[in-house]
C-alpha cells in the first residue's frame, strides 16, 4: 500500500498516552506538492500525528507511509528527507543567521555545508539580513530562520507545527508567500494552524478533534459540503440579539464577524423557527449565507464533543 502520488498515507494510525487515546484511527492522505492544512482544537492531536508521520513517535495501531517509506520501520528515511519545524524557537540568539545555519549543518554532519548554508539563506530571502544576531530578529523573521534550517539537508516535505503562532499578520502573510513558493519548486507542505485566513490558503484541509479526522477537502468542498445553514445578520441590536438567539432551541451558534452576525444550525426548520420573530425586525438585514470556515470548525468541535462523550459513556 504505497501509493506514489501520495506524500503522506495514514490508515488508522492510532496513539495512546496511557488510558486515554490521543489519536484515534486516524486515516488521512495528503498528496504530492500540495499544501495542507492540519486543523483542530487545541491538544487534538496535531502535533502527536505529525510526531508519528516524521517517525519520531511509534504508533500503537495503524500504519503509516511518509514519501513512500513506513513509519514505523523506516524512520531513518524519512528523517532524510522531511523537514519538521516544531512550535519552539529552539536556534541561538547569541548567533548570527549564517552561524545558526551552519551550526545546524555541522551538528547534523551535512556535507556541502557553505553551498547548503548559501541555498538556505538565498531560498528565504535571508541574504542581507545573514550577519545579524538571531537574538535581535523580530518573530516573523525568526520564524523564517527556523524555517531555512528545517531546509538545510533539501528535504522533499515540510511538516509545519504552527509556524506562525504569535507572529503579526505582515510577517504571517509573508511567511505563507514563502510556502507556496517552496510548494511551486515540488515541496509538499503539511502546515498545522489555528488561523483561518491561513486554512484559506490552503489547497486541502484535515480537521481532527479528539485525534479523529471529523473533515478532509479543499476549503471551498468542507463548506459546500457541511450540513451547516447559516444567517448573516447586518443592522442596528445584533448584540442584544446575539444574546437573545444564544441558547435557543435550534441555533447552534451566533458569532460576531465584525458588524455583522453569524447565526448557525444544522437543522433548517427549527433554525428558521428560532429566528422567525427576529427576521421580522426592521432594524436588521437578514440574509442566508454559506457558512465561514470557522463556524464550520466549531461546528465539527461540537460533533465531536457529542460522539466523544457519548462513546465515553457507552
Ligand atoms: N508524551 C505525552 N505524554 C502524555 N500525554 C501527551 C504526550 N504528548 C501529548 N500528550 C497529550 O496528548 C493530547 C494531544 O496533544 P497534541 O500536542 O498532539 O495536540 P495538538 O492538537 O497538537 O494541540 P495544540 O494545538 O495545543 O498544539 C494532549 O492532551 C496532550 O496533553
Amino acid at each position: 500500500m504505497n501509493d506514489g502520488a501520495l506524500a503522506i498515507d495514514l490508515r488508522g494510525l492510532t496513539k495512546r498516552f496511557g488510558a486515554r487515546t490521543v489519536v484515534d484511527a486516524l486515516s488521512m492522505q495528503v498528496r504530492r506538492g500540495e499544501v495542507f492544512g492540519f486543523l483542530g482544537p487545541n491538544g487534538s492531536g496535531k502535533t502527536t500525528s505529525i510526531r508519528m508521520m516524521c517517525g519520531l513517535l511509534t504508533a500503537d495501531g495503524g500504519e503509516g507511509h511518509t514519501l513512500g517509506w513506513d513509519i514505523r520501520r523506516e524512520a531513518a528515511q524519512i528523517k532524510r528527507e522531511v523537514g519538521y519545524m516544531t512550535q519552539r524557537f529552539g536556534l541561538y540568539e547569541d548567533l548570527s543567521i549564517r552561524e545558526n545555519l551552519a551550526f545546524v549543518a555541522s551538528i547534523y554532519g551535512m556535507d556541502r555545508t557553505r553551498q547548503r548554508v548559501d541555498t538556505a539563506l538565498e531560498r528565504l530571502g535571508l541574504q542581507s539580513r545573514q550577519h545579524q544576531l538571531a537574538g535581535s530578529l523580530s518573530g516573523g523573521w525568526k520564524q523564517r530562520l527556523t524555517l531555512a534550517a528545517c531546509m538545510l539537508h533539501e528535504p522533499r516535505l515540510l511538516l509545519l507545527d504552527e509556524p506562525t503562532a504569535g507572529v503579526d499578520p505582515k510577517a504571517r502573510r509573508d511567511f505563507w508567500e514563502e510556502i507556496h513558493r517552496l510548494a511551486s519548486q515540488g515541496i509538499t507542505v503539511l502546515v498545522s494552524t489555528h488561523y483561518m485566513d491561513e486554512a484559506e490558503r490552503c489547497h486541502r484541509l484535515g480537521y481532527i478533534a479528539y485525534g479523529r479526522l471529523m473533515a478532509c477537502g479543499t476549503p471551498q468542498e468542507l463548506v459546500e459540503r457541511s450540513a451547516l445553514h447559516t444567517w448573516q445578520v447586518g443592522g442596528e441590536g445584533i448584540t442584544a440579539l446575539a444574546e437573545a438567539l444564544q441558547g435557543a432551541p435550534g441555533v447552534e451558534m451566533v458569532t460576531h464577524f465584525g458588524n455583522s452576525l453569524h447565526v448557525s444550525g444544522s437543522d433548517a426548520a427549527a433554525l428558521e423557527a428560532a429566528t422567525a420573530a427576529h427576521r421580522a425586525d426592521p432594524r436588521q438585514h437578514w440574509q442566508l449565507t454559506r457558512p465561514a470556515l470557522e463556524d464550520l470548525f466549531i461546528h465539527l468541535m461540537g460533533q465531536a464533543h457529542d460522539n466523544f462523550t457519548g462513546n465515553r459513556a457507552s
